[in-house]
Order: C-alpha cells, then structure tokens, then sequence
C-alpha cells in the first residue's frame, strides 16, 4: 500500500485520518444513511471487496469511482442486499436485506427488463411492485421520455433504454438511490437531463450513491467521492479536496512531433528556470513559485505528445513560451489545463502516464493507456 492508500483507506469521511472518528457519530449529528466497516466479498479467489470503509450520509451525492474491476458493481449489489458481503453494512441503520424496499431504488448496471411493453408501461409495472408509487408520466418527463411513453422498449435507442430504466428506479420516490453507471451510453443532451434530475432529487432530500466511469459527470455531481481500487477505499472526500490534495499544479502541455528528448526537456528546464525566475535548487523552490507558479525545474518533463510544464497558471503562459523559443523547441500547438478529478483518478489507480517513471535511459514508460 503506497502512502495515499494507507493515509486514505482509513479516511472513511472526508479525509479524516483517525478511522475510530468515522465509526460513531459522536458529534450527534444525523444518522448517516449508508455505513460499511470492513467489507468484504469474494468470489472463489476473486476478491472483490478487501475490507471498504465508508459512510454516506443524508442528503449527499455519493460518488464511487474506481477502475473496472475494482469492486463498484460488487458494493453496490452488498449495499442493496443482492449479494452477501462479509463486514458490517448498515443502510437507515439496518442490515441491507431488511431494508423497507419502499425506501430505496436501484438502477444496476445491467438491467434488461421486460422488452414487450411500451416505456410507460415498464413503470406502470415497477411502480405496481411498491406500496406507494408516483405517477408514470412525470416519472417519464422527469427523464426525457415523455414524448417516448408509448414506444415499445426494444425500440428505444440504447440512451431512451438507459433513461427508462432510471424512471424505474425512481418510480417509488426512494430515499436514497443507487444508481450504477447511470448515464452510461446515453448521449449528452441526455445525461444533462439526468444530471438535472439528480441535482434535483438530491436538492429534495434524497441520498444519491452514484458510480460512473465519467469523471467530469463525478465532479459536477458528487458531494463526496470514494475511489475504489483492488476492492478498497483508497481516498475520500469532496472532488475540490480531492483535486487540491492529488490533482497535482496546473501545467501547460506542449505538443511537439513526439516524446520530447532528454536533450530538449534540459533545454526548456534551463530556460524556464531563468526565464521564469524559479527557484532551481535540488527539492524545489525555497520561496514557493512566483508568478509563473512554476515551483522547480523538475516540472519540466517529457510526455507522449512532447512534453509538460508543470505549475503553470495562466498568467505564467506567455513566460513559459518565451522559454520553449529561448530553449529551441519548435511546438505544434499549446494546452493550458487544470488538475481535474480526472488527474487525481488517473494518479491513485496509478494509470498515469508518468514520464516520470522513466528510466535512466531516458525512455519512457508511461502507464495508462486506456
Ligand atoms: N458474479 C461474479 N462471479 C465471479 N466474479 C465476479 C462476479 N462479479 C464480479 N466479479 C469479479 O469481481 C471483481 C469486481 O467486479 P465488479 O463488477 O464489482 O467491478 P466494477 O468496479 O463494478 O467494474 P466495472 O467498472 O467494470 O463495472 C472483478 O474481478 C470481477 O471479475
């Protein structure tokens, strides 16, 4: 377990490092809606799940990233009581199987229901499962299928499918909804619609634990994120968190005609160091960045476009490129980003492309090629 993973896996609630405080709500606040302490699941020497700590608490946009494999499908179906988990899983204080099904919807990620009814009749049909349902048809408006009620099911569009299946989930007006890859093949007028839907249900009280493979979706969504990795918790915490802990510096990508050279990534470090007036001394600047924001001149590094300067802020990017022409390098294009719960996803499940890695032969090894 790398430092990240053992700092976080015990960080069940927003980074706190001390698990015995996330055990027990001794602030007296409310009741969180989901716990899980020390879950487990395997299947024959598959382990899936290796002991995940997390609570949820009310009104909150859960999200659960993780690479495939990682153990999401598998939480989710413990938490839902559609599987057996070893550990302690608690959801409104009981045990996932006892839990008044009235309260909660479920959206799996592989759902294939019924194809011979119409989209308003599948939710006639799973409404007609609970006690109490809503009506069909702002069900159906409440995901973009209201002009689509009547068409058969195996008719729809992957997307149409994918949006019905989610009014199924929230036809009996749960108080807290899994949703599993939700907006998975939907286009994006249509996840907008569902990301609407889901600010709104969580705007009115109810619990969202959301898994996605869309960061961006995670980042706008989530009021707190849990990024599942070998079927554990390795951070938690709200994607700004996050970001600013993991995410790493702003940075200018370079684009040139390929992985710059050892010769040339020497180049741009010298002229950014004098051009950018950067403290270059061995572990980092000792006055911090200046307006540049570049801390070191270890920043500089080659990537499988050309190269990265790392700790860039915008007002740094007309210096950085006066450095590229001092140094000689001829780039093809510029790109300016910000760290993004991407980055911190790509850096914990160490898909990174990390130039970084390198060897001393200089050739790189990037991971991440997804
Ligand atoms: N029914 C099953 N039988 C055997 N192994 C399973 C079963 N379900 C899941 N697994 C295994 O458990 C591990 C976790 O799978 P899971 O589906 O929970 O991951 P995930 O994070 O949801 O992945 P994805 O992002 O691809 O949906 C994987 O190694 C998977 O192959």
């Amino acid at each position: 377990m790398n430092e990240t993973a053992a700092a976080s896996a015990s960080a069940a609630d927003g980074g706190e490092p001390d698990r015995e405080a996330d055990a027990t709500d001794s602030a007296g606040g409310p009741d969180p809606v989901v716990v899980g302490e020390g879950v487990r699941k395997s299947y024959g020497e598959v382990v899936a799940l290796d002991g995940v700590d997390l609570r949820v608490e009310p009104g909150e946009v859960f999200g659960l990233i993780g690479p495939n494999g990682a153990g999401k499908t598998t939480l989710v179906r413990a938490l839902t009581g559609t599987t057996e988990a070893e550990g302690d899983l608690r959801v409104f204080g009981a045990p996932p199987d006892e839990v008044d099904p009235q309260r909660v919807g479920l959206l799996p990620q592989s759902f294939d229901p019924p194809e011979r009814l119409t989209a308003a009749e599948l939710v006639d049909y799973y409404g007609g499962l609970y006690d109490a349902a809503r009506d069909t048809e702002p069900v159906l408006r409440d995901v973009g299928m209201a002009d689509d009620a009547d068409a058969w099911y195996e008719k729809l569009s992957g997307g149409q499918k994918r949006r019905t299946c989610v009014a199924t989930a929230i036809v009996n007006d749960p108080d807290l909804l899994f949703l599993d890859e939700p907006t998975t093949g939907i286009d994006p007028a249509g996840r907008r619609s569902i990301h609407r839907l889901i600010e709104r249900l969580a705007g009115d009280g109810t619990t969202v634990f959301l898994t996605s493979h869309a960061m961006d979706e995670v980042e706008r969504l989530a009021d707190r994120v849990a990024l599942l990795r070998d079927g554990a918790v390795v951070a938690v915490g709200a994607p700004d968190a996050l970001i600013a802990e993991h995410g790493g510096e702003p940075s200018l990508e370079v684009a040139l005609d390929g992985p710059a050279s050892e010769a040339d990534v020497e180049s741009v470090r010298g002229a950014v160091r004098g051009a950018l007036s950067v403290g270059a001394e061995e572990g980092g600047a000792e006055g911090g960045a200046d307006a540049s924001g570049s801390e070191d001149a270890s920043a500089v590094e080659s990537t499988r476009e050309g190269l990265r300067i790392g700790g860039v802020r915008p007002e740094g990017i007309g210096t950085a490129v006066d450095a590229l022409e001092a140094a000689g390098v001829a780039f093809e294009s510029l790109a300016w980003s910000e760290p993004s719960l991407e980055d911190v996803y790509l850096r914990l499940t160490g898909e990174e492309y990390s130039p970084r890695s390198e060897g001393p032969d200089g050739v790189t090894r990037g991971g991440g090629d997804r």
